[in-house]
């Protein structure tokens, strides 16, 4: 019996293309939560933006209300598809992401959902940094021109399994987020993520390994897979890390889905032997995890 996770479990992650007709995005990617459930994958991760093209110009026609919970079908058919595929194959889903278009019809967040195996939603996450960047030569992209920042560290306890913590994309790169979801009890964290041909070569491995070493935690990490005729080239290479920070298992860039089994005692015989948990110097400096932290379990 391991100190953080009940059970182990196999995690799959989806790797796919998004198009313009959403009626066909949610088509290929229930499909592929019941290939994943079928494979025997029981927490199955989409990436970002799975019902949508990547890019600020999508964002508003591809958005969907989610409140008052839970939407209709007509007002949100992402959120409805994820609730009945959860069900349909008794597995967590976590559902990431698509545009949100808020109750008042004014703001668009960039949302995740999870939910049980009983098609049950159990948590919501907002994209809590915007991904603003401006590389001279090789990538603009400015999310906060339509989309607005969520504003809280999110941890779901699966309560088959234990606490993972969810974010997305832009969020990998900001650690204290990753912090407080472990030093709060996450086993594992979760981002769906569409880096990019210029930033994924650069950072995509670097982050999740970063992610899993300081926390000795699992880091599973989804892209969409990478379509070279649409505006954003995805860089793909949906990938599970380890607690020790080993790469366990890594797509190329296209569509696909990537299995990995998530097992307790690797994550207690990691911090047992290299024994950060007990040896932080909070006297020293602070714990990103105590006081002042907006978060939701
Ligand atoms: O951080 C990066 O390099 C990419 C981030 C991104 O593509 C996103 O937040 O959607």
């Amino acid at each position: 019996m391991s100190t953080l996770l009940k059970k182990n479990f196999k995690v799959g992650l989806i790797q796919l293309a998004a198009g313009s007709d959403k009626q066909k995005n949610l088509a290929k990617a229930r499909g592929k939560i019941l290939e994943a459930a079928k494979a025997g994958a029981q927490v199955i991760v989409l990436p970002e933006c799975f019902n949508s093209p990547y890019g600020c110009q999508y964002f508003p026609d591809y958005a969907e209300p989610i409140e008052p919970s839970p939407p209709s079908e007509e007002q949100s058919p992402s959120w409805n598809m994820l609730s009945s595929a959860a069900k349909e194959t008794n597995t967590y889903v976590v559902g990431a992401s698509i545009p949100e278009l808020s109750q008042d019809k004014k703001t668009y967040y960039n949302t995740a959902f999870v939910f049980n195996p009983k098609g049950e939603l159990l948590a919501t996450h907002r994209k809590t940094h915007l991904f603003d960047i401006d590389i001279p030569g090789k990538i603009k992209f400015i999310e906060s021109d339509v989309l607005s920042a969520g504003n809280k560290v999110t941890i779901v306890d699966l309560p088959d399994y234990g606490k993972i913590g969810l974010a997305i994309c832009y969020d990998v790169r900001f650690p204290e987020m990753a912090m407080v979801a472990a030093r709060k009890g996450a086993f594992m964290l979760v981002y769906p993520g569409a880096f990019n041909t210029t930033t994924g070569p650069m950072h995509w491995t670097l982050q999740a390994r970063a992610r899993a070493m300081d926390n000795q935690v699992y880091v599973a990490m989804c892209s969409p897979a990478r379509d070279t005729t649409s505006t954003y080239h995805a860089y793909g290479h949906s990938m599970v890390v380890n607690p020790n920070a080993d790469v366990i298992t890594e797509l190329e860039e296209k569509e696909d889905i990537a299995y990995a089994d998530i097992d307790g005692s690797k994550i207690d015989e990691i911090r047992k032997g290299v024994p950060l948990y007990t040896q932080r110097r909070f006297d020293v400096y602070p714990d990103v995890s105590a006081g002042k932290v907006r978060y939701e379990e």
